[in-house]
C-alpha cells in the first residue's frame, strides 16, 4: 500500500476545461485543537465539474465553509478569478461563488418564487430609497428579478411551483428550490453540499441531469456527495479528503482504482496517516483491556470451580455423615442423651 498523502499532486485540468476559476492553496482550518482540514489545494477550472469526496467527518463541509467566507482558514489562500476571496459569505456571492447547504436552508413561509428572488438580492442595484420609494426603477428591476427568477424555477423544473409556500414542498423539489436560489446570484462558480441526500434514485438521476446543465450554462461545479455512482458518473475530476488531507485527485476510474480510497471508506488505518500512531495506541490499549478481563474472568471462573468443588466435597461428607446416621439411627438418640 502506498502511503502519500501530500496535497501537491493536483490532477492535471480534465480535457477541454478552461482556466482556473477557483485556486484553494495550503487551507487549513482549525478548531482549537482539532484540526478539520489540513493543508489542502484544490482547483476547478471553468467548465469543469469536481466532487469532493471522503468518509463522515473528513474536513468536506469545513472545506467549503472556508471556500465561501463562512470560515476564515487558519492558513492558507483561496483565490477566484485570481482574486483572493474576501472573508464574508455575502461578498463571495458578489463575487461568483453561490452554495447549497447539506441542511436546506429555505425561507419555508415564503413562496418558491420568493425564495429565489431573495437570491438575485447580490445581482439587483436598486439601494434602499429606491425600494422605499418604489421609483421606476425600482419597478423595472424588479420585473427583471420575477423574469429572472422564473425562468430559473423553469430551468429546474418548478415554474408550476412558483406561488407554493416553499415549506409545502417534497424534500427533493426543496432541494431543487436551493439550487435555482443559489443560481439566482449568477455565479461563474456553484457549491452543492449533498444535493441528493435523501432523494429516491429518479430523483437523484434528474439531479445529475440538473447538474449537466448548469454546467453547460457555464457555470463550473464542486459538489461534496457520498453517492459514489452520482460522483464518479458526474465528474471530470475527484478529490478524496481523508481526516482532513488530501488523499488523491484524479478522474473517476483512478479514484475508483485506488485501494487508499477503497480502505479510507472501509475504515482500514492507512500507513503514515495523520491518525495512525493515536489508533494504534488505543487498538493496543483496548488490546491490553481486553487480556486483563479476561484473565480476570478466568480467575474467577477458577475461583467459582475451586468453590464448587469445596461446596460438592462438603456436600459428600454431609451425605456420607448421614448415611453413617442412617447405618446407626441410635448413634444421635445416644448422642442427645448424653447431652442431656
Ligand atoms: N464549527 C466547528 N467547531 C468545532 N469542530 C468542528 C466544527 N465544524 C466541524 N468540526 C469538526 O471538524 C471535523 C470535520 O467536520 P466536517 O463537517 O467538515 O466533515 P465532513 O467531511 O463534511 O463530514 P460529513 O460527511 O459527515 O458531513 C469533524 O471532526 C467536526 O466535528
Amino acid at each position: 500500500m502506498t502511503t502519500d498523502t501530500t496535497t501537491t499532486d493536483t490532477a492535471p485540468a480534465a480535457p477541454g476545461s478552461g482556466t482556473p476559476l477557483l485556486d484553494a492553496r495550503g487551507v487549513t482550518m482549525r478548531f482549537g485543537g482539532l484540526t478539520a482540514v489540513r493543508g489542502v489545494d484544490l482547483t476547478v477550472n471553468s467548465g469543469e465539474i469536481v466532487g469532493l469526496i471522503g468518509p463522515n467527518g473528513a474536513g468536506k463541509t469545513t472545506f467549503f465553509n472556508c471556500l465561501t467566507g463562512l470560515y476564515v482558514p487558519t492558513e492558507g489562500e483561496v483565490r477566484f478569478r485570481d482574486k483572493v476571496l474576501p472573508p464574508k459569505s455575502f461578498k463571495v456571492t458578489a463575487a461568483g461563488i453561490a452554495r447549497t447547504f447539506q441542511n436546506i436552508r429555505l425561507f419555508a413561509n415564503m413562496t418558491v418564487l420568493e425564495n429565489v428572488l431573495v437570491g438575485r438580492h447580490t445581482r439587483t442595484k436598486e439601494g434602499f430609497w429606491s425600494a422605499v420609494l418604489r421609483g421606476p426603477g425600482f419597478h423595472r428591476a424588479e420585473a427583471t428579478s420575477r423574469e429572472r427568477a422564473m425562468e430559473l424555477l423553469e430551468f429546474v423544473g418548478l415554474g408550476h411551483k412558483a406561488d407554493h409556500l416553499s415549506r409545502n414542498l417534497p424534500y427533493g423539489e426543496q432541494r431543487k428550490l436551493e439550487i435555482a436560489r443559489a443560481l439566482a446570484s449568477e455565479p461563474g462558480l456553484l457549491l452543492l453540499d449533498e444535493p441528493t441526500a435523501g432523494m429516491n434514485p429518479q430523483e437523484t438521476r434528474a439531479t445529475e441531469e440538473l447538474v449537466f446543465a448548469i454546467r453547460d450554462r457555464g457555470i463550473a461545479v464542486l459538489v461534496i456527495e457520498h453517492d459514489m455512482r452520482f460522483i464518479f458518473n458526474l465528474c471530470d475530476r475527484v478529490a478524496v479528503l481523508v481526516q482532513g488531507q488530501k488523499l488523491i485527485e484524479g478522474d473517476s476510474a483512478t479514484v475508483q482504482g485506488d485501494e487508499r480510497v477503497v480502505a479510507a471508506y472501509l475504515g482500514e488505518p492507512l500507513e503514515n496517516d495523520p491518525g495512525a500512531a493515536e489508533a494504534a495506541e488505543v487498538e493496543a490499549a483496548e488490546a491490553h483491556a481486553a487480556e486483563a478481563e479476561a484473565a480476570d474472568a478466568e480467575a474467577q471462573a477458577a475461583g467459582a470451580q475451586a468453590t464448587d468443588a469445596e461446596a460438592a466435597e462438603a456436600q459428600a461428607t454431609d451425605a456420607e455423615a448421614a448415611g453413617a446416621q442412617a447405618e446407626n439411627p441410635t448413634d444421635t438418640a445416644a448422642g442427645k442423651e448424653n447431652d442431656r
